[in-house]
């Protein structure tokens, strides 16, 4: 099965740059953010198609009793705030008519590994501006799934993929709360430390 490993910064995936170049499987850096994403994405897909797209990355969560480091499996991801608003409510891109929002990671039928499958589901957003402001997070986090993510790529990731029509999942380590801001809270060490120890077991399952 030919597999592209995709994340938004080197520094996400550094411990397993070698690994996968041993291993002779694929990965693209794309940039952080939907647009830097989307286009990346779009490009390499245009040149050459993968049987399966791997997007790994850190991530905040709304769960403030969550343990950061923690490995969550992406079921379904939203590009968030993608409409309009008028006087008293927002109007989703959906009921706008002019497309969609919300996507999916999709494999069916594809014999993943128990590393991939095992691992806790959950619900994310992406954002063009990381949330740290209390009310505004008060706010968000009151339209949410209880335990939803927080990235800057996912939903971009997916919608690449679903353009392509080829099988995307989505893992994310957690690095943060989504509070008010303070890098200085921020794990990103752990998360990376266990997002790559992943990586490299999903490989070899994968491949076995
Ligand atoms: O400072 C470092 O050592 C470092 C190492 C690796 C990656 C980073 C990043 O800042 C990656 C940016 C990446 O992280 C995602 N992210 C993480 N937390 C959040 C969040 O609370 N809300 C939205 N996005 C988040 C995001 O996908 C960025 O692309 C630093």
């Amino acid at each position: 099965m030919k597999i592209l490993i995709v994340a938004a910064t080197a520094p996400e995936i550094a411990e397993s740059i070698s690994f996968l170049e041993e291993k002779g499987i694929d990965y693209l850096i794309t940039g952080v953010g939907m647009v830097a994403t989307a286009f990346a994405l779009g490009q390499r897909l245009a040149q050459q198609p993968y049987d399966l797209l791997l997007n790994v990355g850190i991530a905040g969560t709304f769960d403030q009793q969550e343990s950061l480091g923690r490995l969550f499996r992406i079921e379904e991801d939203q590009l968030f705030q993608l409409g309009a608003e008028n006087e008293q409510a927002f109007i989703s891109i959906e009921e706008l008519g002019f497309g969609e929002s919300r996507f999916f990671a999709h494999y069916k039928g594809l014999p993943l590994p128990a590393t991939y499958l095992n691992l806790p589901a959950t619900s994310a957003i992406t954002v063009n501006k990381v949330h740290g402001c209390a009310a505004h997070i008060a706010q968000v986090s009151s339209q949410l799934a209880p335990g939803s993510l927080e990235s800057m790529e996912g939903a971009a990731f997916f919608y690449a993929a679903k353009q392509a029509q080829m099988p995307a999942i989505q893992v994310r380590a957690i690095s943060n709360y989504i509070e008010s801001r303070n890098t200085a809270h921020w794990n990103i060490p752990k998360a990376l430390l266990n997002l790559n120890q992943w990586l490299q077991e999903f490989c070899r399952q994968q491949a076995s």
